[in-house]
This record gives C-alpha cells, structure tokens and sequence, in this order.
C-alpha cells in the first residue's frame, strides 16, 4: 500500500462511500498496461498480427490493446516506425469516446507528450486541422517528436498561453480537447512522484481549469464540443468546474457519454463519465462533453483551415519554384510528387498546412511538414518528411525484419554493410514500414536517422 495522503483517502471515502473498500485494495494490485494502434499507418488488425503479446482489446478506445506488464514495445523497431503509441488504458477513453471526425479542425489545448493529440491524428485521417499545444516548452519538445514520429501531417505545434491562442482564433474549432493539468489524483497507482506535489497542485489547478474553459468556449464554433478531462477524482477539478462553467454560458449543454465497459456517471451529473480503477482494467480519470448551442456550422467547406485568402500570410512558393536540390531528390528517389503550401527559408523546406498569419511572435513549433534542407547544393529529407511517406514511395527500400540485428543496428546510428545494393539513397524500413533512410556508397549504408532519435 502506497503512502497516500490522508485527507485524500476521507475525500475518497465521502465520495466512493460502498464502494470505497474495493477502490482502496486497488493499490494492492497491479496497474494496466495498453497501446495503441497508429490507423494512419496500419490498421488494429494487422498491428495484432505483428506484435504477438497483445491481449484484448481497450473496449472504449477502437485502436487500443492490453498488454503484458513484462513486455517493452518501446523496444521494439517496430515502435521506431510510428506503429503504435503506449498509452494509459483509461487515458484512451477521452478521444476514444469523441466524435472527432476527418475534415474538422481541432484543438487539443493541453497535449503534451502527445497521447491524445497522435489519437486525434488518426481521426482526421490526414483531413482537416490539428492545433496542438503545451505551455511548457520542454513538454512541447516531448509533443513535436511524437507528432513526427506518428506521421501526422496536419498538425499546428504551438507552445503558447490560453490568452494568446484564443486571441488568435476565436470562433475557430470544431471541437477543442481541454485534457486540464490536475492534482493527478486518478495516476496515484501509476506515478508515485504525484502523491508528492499533491497538495500543491490540488489549489491551484481549479483556477487554471476554469480559464481553460473560458477560453476555449471563445475559440468554438457554433455546435462545436468541448472535451474536457482529467485524471483526478476530485470534484472541485471535475464537475464542480463544469457546473460553474454552465452557469456562466448557458450557451452551453450537456452531451451525454454512453456508460458501457465499466464507465459510471459523473456526480450529479449523469451525463459526464468516470473511470475508476475497482470498474475497469484502468486508472481514474474523468471525462465530459459540452455543447456550444446554435446553427450548427462545423465542416463547412473552405479547403482545409483557411479563412480568407486574404489573410494567408505571405512567402509561399508553388511547386514549380521549389529548389532544384529537392525536385531533383524527389525525382531520382522518389515515387511521389509533393504538392502543398511550401515554404523556402534559409535552406529549409516547409509544406505548411496553416496559412494564415498570426500575430507577430506565436510560438510555432512546427506548421505542417519539415521536408528537409538543402546543404551543400544536395537535399537532405528531414526525419519528419520520411515519417510521412510509405516504403512504396521509395524507389529503393533496404527491409529488415523486426527481430533482425541490422535494424537495431541501424536504429543506433551505425553504417551497415549491405553487400549486392548498388550505390543511391534508399529507405529504410522495418517489415515494410519506413524508420529512416541511408544512402549507399560502395555496399555501405551511411545512416540518415536522426541523431537525436537513436535507440541507446
Ligand atoms: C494531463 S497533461 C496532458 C497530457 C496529454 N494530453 C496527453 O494525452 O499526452 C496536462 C498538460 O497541460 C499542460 N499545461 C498546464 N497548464 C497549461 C496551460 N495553461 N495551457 C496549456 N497547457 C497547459 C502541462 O504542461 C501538461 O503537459
């Protein structure tokens, strides 16, 4: 039994009442474990096929598996090529219950490292907008290498203040994920370090979580949705936050969450949905969706985010102005013609999916796709780019199997001998998904992944 705070257990105790006893053995036994399939790069099914410790599926998330506490997927290549994102097994209800859909825009206010923002991801199936924030701009780091590593080509990365971002696009989201910073109180069993800033962050984060929310109902649409979440039990950082919010905007409704799985209802609030480690093979969390009323104006039709081609920002290039380095890269090695909104600057080339400005000094971490840059008259595809593309849009792959001691090789930075591979720029890949590229010279692949990636 962990060191819990006792205020906390009497608040449990006043909340759970019956249920309390059962709520407390949980602490006797051992957390879930579970992942998530990348759909934007190969389907649950086959995903089940390759990785054979997957036991049975999250039922409220359709890409979710448990797995065994003993195993390590992080190890595995397959992991290196954006196949699949470990995620807390509760924590996979939040867009698993949504209703994200391709084409919306969408922001996840709150995203690092990135567990519901590579989800929603896979929603948009590429379709739309994915505007995705940390204040924090070493979690944001955390967030941008996921974005790339899953492939996802329509994401905003931003690292910036409610205030800011709201001033920036009122009016704007289809539906906005508000995952709130909270006292964790729901992660106790899995992250002992937050039973520590406990009391701390239990003051603070009502406060911040009400501006969220005030914020975000600014940055909606007419008959756009909220997602709001956490993962503590309190119901100061839960539904009394909601019910104060309701009473400020009565703009704004309720949307009811199905209670299927284990899933009970909020406090007084039927509508929300708890999660609760003595129901279900999870941690806690809590989960709602509110409504902004009106004419219900999502996915209207303008082509991908923009407003006004009056207010797209300038500097874009079209494809035929792109640098010669990458046109001919593109054509000696590649199956592909990349069109897009390019952007070209001190040797960097960009594929932007937002186009309109913003206000002077937003904190971009990442518009879209770096493709890679031009050094010393060659180009050089950026890890991002190669993320983004499929074995098949190389015109040659080198493949290894998962289990093969040449892709960890490779994954660590190494050369490799490949004897019979005539010289040229090859894709990398791990059972016929892409983790990189090498270029060959005299049977030897120099290693092209990215240096800050490798596996040690
Ligand atoms: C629960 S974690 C998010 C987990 C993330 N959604 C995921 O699924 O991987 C809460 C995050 O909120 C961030 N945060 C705290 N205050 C914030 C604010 N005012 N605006 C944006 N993010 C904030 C924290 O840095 C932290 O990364």
């Amino acid at each position: 039994m962990k060191d819990l705070p006792v205020i906390f257990l009497e608040e449990m105790k006043t909340l759970l009442k019956d249920d309390f006893a059962k709520f407390e053995k949980t602490y006797e036994e051992n957390k879930y474990l579970a992942l998530r399939a990348n759909t934007l790069k190969i389907s649950k099914e086959m995903l089940k096929e390759k990785l054979n410790f997957l036991k049975e599926p999250v039922p409220w998330n359709d890409e979710g598996y448990y797995f065994d506490i003993n195993e390590r997927p992080a190890k595995s290549p397959l992991y290196h090529a954006g196949l699949y994102y470990i995620q807390e097994p509760s924590a996979m209800a939040v867009i698993g219950l949504s209703d994200i859909k391709p084409g919306m825009k969408v922001l996840d206010l709150c995203a690092a490292p990135g567990g519901k923002s590579i989800n929603i991801g896979s929603k948009l199936k590429g379709e739309g907008l994915l505007v995705t924030n940390d204040i924090s701009s070493t979690r944001a780091k955390a967030l941008l290498k996921n974005i790339e590593l899953f492939g996802i080509s329509n994401a905003l990365i931003i690292n910036e203040n409610q205030e800011k971002i709201y001033r920036n696009f009122p009016d704007f989201f289809d539906r906005i994920v508000v995952d709130a910073p909270c006292s964790g109180e729901g992660m106790f069993r899995k992250d002992e370090d937050l039973i520590k800033s406990w009391e701390k962050t239990r003051c603070e984060c009502p406060d911040i979580q009400i501006d969220l929310l005030e914020k975000s109902a600014k940055m909606l649409k007419s008959g756009g949705r909220i997602i709001y979440s956490t993962c503590t039990f309190s119901r100061s950082e839960n539904e009394d936050i909601i019910n104060l919010f309701l009473q400020k905007h009565s703009n704004f409704r309720l949307v009811n969450i199905s209670k299927n799985y284990g899933l009970v209802g909020g406090f007084n609030m039927e509508e929300a949905a708890r999660l609760f480690p003595h129901n279900l093979k999870g941690e806690g969390h809590f989960l709602c969706i509110i409504e902004k009323k009106g004419k219900n104006i999502l996915l209207n039709k303008e082509p991908n985010n923009k407003k006004t081609s009056k207010n797209k920002s300038e500097g874009y290039i079209s494809r035929k102005s792109l640098p010669k380095e990458y046109l001919d890269f593109e054509k000696e090695n590649l199956n592909i013609v990349l069109e897009g909104d390019f952007k070209f600057e001190n040797n960097r080339l960009y594929k932007e999916i937002f186009t309109d400005n913003l206000e002077k000094g937003f904190k971009i971490l990442r518009n879209g796709i770096f493709v890679g840059e031009v050094k010393v008259k060659n180009f050089v595809p950026s890890q991002q780019f190669i993320m983004n593309l499929k074995s098949t849009d190389f015109k040659k792959v080198i493949d290894f199997e998962n289990d093969s001691s040449e892709i960890i090789k490779y994954l660590k930075g190494e050369t490799l001998n490949i004897p019979g591979h005539e010289d040229g720029f090859y894709g990398v890949s791990v059972c016929g998904f892409l983790v990189g590229y090498g270029k060959a010279s005299n049977e030897k692949l120099k290693n092209g992944y990215n240096k800050n990636w490798r596996m040690l």
